[in-house]
């Protein structure tokens, strides 16, 4: 669906070695299961599903358009992921500005546009990622209001107090909390909220487990505990509004995930651990006062 045109006039290099290499794993990702969800709508998103399962939309599953409903069904729940984060981030104006660290694909940024009317500015460290963004809020027209660039997200190129809402919808495991809170804290305007949807290490279980051990290898990421979240928006001035358990309401979205075709390997891992309580999947979303 989407050309290939560069749009990224200058790329920075990374901060350091390991951004090197998480910059190099988003260039060369391209699952199935995310372009072809993608390709449902047109929305690309590196994020995972919330809500109920709509068996009746699916039908049977010997029926021979079984497989395009269950792509469209989990695109559907990825998109819902989404819209949460969205709704948490307060009244916002179409002259207000937006910033989605870690972007990916972009696909939570032209949602944003598409309710608020706003800018929304995306940061990427993968240049695949950042030129597929851009070609397609070309192809939708809407380049001139939702942008995505190549940067790191601890030194991002905005003015202090810029944004109204910032957000992460899962990209907060690939740095230091504390740094990101920080920079998340000072792009904010005063009465600004931040968002973040994020899988975390359930601090009630004692350490991390094998199965968060596995989701750390297999993405190159390295997840944080739940009091880390909490314990680094404390000292960056970003009060916690709303923290949600947003367990229950993925687990549906996993185990739908591990009967398709289009498994990665990762599904036990995610399914095992929400179940056993030492991962959870949370929203965050907190006032930066
Ligand atoms: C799992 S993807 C999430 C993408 C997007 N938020 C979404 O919901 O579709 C993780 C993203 O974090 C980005 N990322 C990781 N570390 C980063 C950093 N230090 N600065 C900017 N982006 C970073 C990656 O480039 C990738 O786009
Ligand atoms: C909740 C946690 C720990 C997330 C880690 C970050 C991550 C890789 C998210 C999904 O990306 P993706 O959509 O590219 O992954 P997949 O190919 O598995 O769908
Ligand atoms: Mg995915």
């Amino acid at each position: 669906m989407t050309s290939t045109v560069s749009t990224t006039p200058f790329i920075p290099a990374p901060a350091t070695p390991y951004q090197g290499d998480i910059a190099r794993y988003w260039n060369e990702e391209a699952r199935p299961v995310n372009l072809r969800l993608g390709d449902v709508d047109g929305l690309y998103h590196h994020h995972y599903g919330i809500g109920a399962v709509d068996h009746a939309a699916l039908g049977d599953t010997e029926d021979s358009a079984y497989e395009k409903k269950l792509v469209a069904e989990l695109h559907r729940l990825e998109s819902a992921q989404a819209e949460l984060l969205l709704d948490h981030l307060g009244a916002i104006g179409r002259d207000d500005t937006l910033v989605d660290a870690g972007c990916g694909r972009g696909g939570s940024m032209v949602m944003a546009h598409q309710r608020f009317g706003c800018k929304v500015e995306g940061v990427t460290l993968s240049a695949k990622q950042a030129d597929f963004g851009n070609n397609r809020a070309r192809e939708l027209g809407i380049e001139e209001s939702v942008h995505s660039r190549v940067c790191n997200m601890l030194d991002m190129p905005f003015e202090t107090g810029q944004a109204a809402g910032s957000w992460n919808n899962e990209s907060s495991m690939y740095v230091d909390l504390h740094d990101l809170m920080a920079e998340h804290s000072r792009i904010l305007a005063v009465g600004g909220r931040y968002v973040t949807i994020t899988g975390c290490w359930n601090p009630r279980y004692g350490q991390p487990s094998k199965w968060v051990s596995q989701i750390n290898a297999h993405f190159e990421c390295n997840i944080h505990s739940r009091r880390e979240y909490l314990r680094a928006m404390a000292d960056n001035r970003l009060v916690p509004q709303a923290v949600i358990d947003l367990t229950p309401d993925t687990l549906p979205y996993w185990e739908l995930r591990a009967t398709s075709s289009l498994v990665t390997g990762i599904e036990e891992a995610f399914i095992e651990s929400y179940r056993d309580g030492s991962f959870q999947y949370v929203l965050i979303a907190a006032d930066r006062v």
